[in-house]
């Protein structure tokens, strides 16, 4: 997949982090041997009574402190610094689709403009139109979100168009317009200074669209109320005048019925990889939670990078892109910009087996999340296995979903958008996982979206092989945090 014989990353051990690190774990381990030595040798000294207590439950508890210590100094021993050359890459023929995955949940708790901002980014991400599909998954089943997706839809048309010919970086229209975005006056050129103002408009008429619409918004679909059951509701949203240069979005309501568990952002994963699986069903998966708009539009590309190396692929599951946010104080005694995981912890675990993932802003192989194992079996010689009752067991009932298993991915130009949708509603009710091991069994490789929350597992059976591994770049910029 390079595009000539230069790599299209590198990584090396950042070796300054390495000595500092090395030394500090160095000093720590001789000061805690001293302290160490001191206790035994004071409790030695003890015949009876409670001197002879206390000093050893002093030693005992100073003895487990040491051990947790010891279990985390493998993650600070080899920092890995990695870098990616999107550029590299050969033609845009060769890139391969990814579904970008926005979860969100309750208009009122998340305000809808910022959901759009993330949706327009993933949507005006620096990849090929017809490659790319945006999956909105609305837990709330809210009128409004599916009104703004509409709207921020016909709006991200122009501002995609605008981004890419005047390179603007930053593509979430909420941080270009305000004080947040860097490249507001890149250009003092005339016409770029009259299309900007323009779509500032544009951007202004869409808050005001979707702030007029939150005033009747108090409904969900149909007529059920906020926290009632709802049939699923699936959309393939598009403008009057069809798009070609734009991605596919996808509105996706899953079925909700109180006697039956939802399993929150774990259950709602769940339904876009089986919805988008009959629709784009693109190898590659970009998660990402409403807050968080796309900060680097090259994120995709620099992804391929490493999913496209030959050497690296059949072992590599995902590749985590750090988060920063923004609204933070700036003292930030509460490290609420979590600096630590991921400026020195992820590095230290990208150094052994990859860094953990962070629920959000990764990207994922979609053969990863269904089983595959690495480097042998792939999800095709499963799904073309003569075992179908254990397909089933596996994937549920829906043949269009295992007949995915074996199909290539859907470029946007080829989907039914009208006959897709109604098996695409099967695969969001609610009933689809009973009875099946679909997100109930711990995947082989790393990963599950576990019925229950979103877990990261790593099976301590397989071999020592590159599983994940940390981007330096700030692909994704969280809006708030809570607490
Ligand atoms: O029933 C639900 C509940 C939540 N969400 C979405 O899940 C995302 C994360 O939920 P949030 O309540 O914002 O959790 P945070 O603590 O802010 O998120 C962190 O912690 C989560 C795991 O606990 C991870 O999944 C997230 O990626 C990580 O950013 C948001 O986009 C929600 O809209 C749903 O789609 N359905
Ligand atoms: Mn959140």
């Amino acid at each position: 997949m390079a595009g000539g014989s230069e790599p299209l990353h590198t990584s090396h051990v950042d070796q300054p982090m390495a000595t500092i690190n090395r030394l500090l774990i160095l000093t720590h381990a001789a000061l805690t041997t001293a302290v160490l030595y001191y206790r035994a040798s004071g409790l030695a000294s003890q015949t009876a009574g409670w001197p002879l207590v206390s000093w050893s439950l002093l030693l005992a508890a100073e003895l487990l402190l040491a051990f947790l210590w010891t279990l985390r100094q493998a993650f600070k021993w080899r920092p890995v610094a990695r870098a990616a050359f999107p550029e590299r890459l050969q033609s845009e023929r060769h890139l391969p689709p990814v579904d970008v995955f926005v979860c969100t949940a309750d208009p009122e708790m998340e305000p809808t403009m910022e959901v759009m901002n993330t949706l327009i980014s993933a949507a005006c991400l620096d990849y090929p139109a017809e490659r790319l599909s945006v999956y909105l998954s609305d837990d709330g089943g809210s009128a409004l979100t599916l009104h703004a997706a509409r709207k921020a839809y016909a709006f991200a048309a122009p501002w995609r168009a605008f981004c890419r010919r005047f390179d603007v970086e930053t593509r979430c229209p909420e941080a270009y317009f305000s004080a947040v975005g860097s490249d507001r006056s890149a250009s003092a050129d005339e016409e770029f200074l009259e299309v900007q103002q323009r779509l500032k408009l544009m951007y202004e008429s869409l808050k005001e669209s979707v702030d007029n619409a939150k005033i009747m918004s108090k409904t969900t679909h149909g007529s059920t109320a906020k926290g009632q059951d709802r049939p699923s509701h699936i959309e393939v949203i598009q403008d009057a005048q069809e798009q070609e240069e734009m991605p596919l979005l996808v509105y996706v309501s899953r079925e909700k019925q109180n006697r039956i568990p939802h399993h929150y952002k774990a259950g709602a994963l769940n339904v876009l990889l089986r919805v988008s699986s009959v629709m784009s069903n693109s190898p590659y998966v970009l998660v990402l939670d409403c807050d968080m708009y796309c900060n680097n539009p090259t994120s995709a590309r620099q992804a391929m990078c490493f999913h496209l190396e030959p050497r690296l692929a059949p072992s590599l599951a995902f590749v985590q892109f750090p988060q920063r946010f923004h609204n933070i104080s700036k003292d930030d005694i509460y490290c609420a910009e979590l600096g630590f995981l991921f400026k020195r912890l992820w590095k230290g675990c990208d150094g052994l087996r990859g860094p953990i993932l962070s629920g959000t802003g990764f990207y994922i192989k979609r053969d990863a999340v269904y089983g595959a194992k690495p480097g042998n079996t792939t999800i095709e010689e499963l799904a073309s296995s003569d075992d179908i009752s254990k397909i089933k067991q596996l994937f549920g009932s829906s043949n269009e979903l295992i007949a995915s298993l074996r199909l290539r991915p859907n470029l946007r130009s080829n989907i039914e958008k009208h006959t897709v949708t109604s098996e695409a509603t099967i695969l969001a009710s609610c009933a689809y996982e009973l009875d099946t091991q679909w997100g109930e069994q711990a995947n082989r490789i790393l990963v599950r979206f576990s019925r229950r929350r979103l877990l990261h597992r790593v099976s301590p059976a397989l071999p020592r092989m590159d599983f994940g591994l940390l981007l330096p770049h700030k692909a994704c910029v969280s809006w708030q945090r809570a607490g």
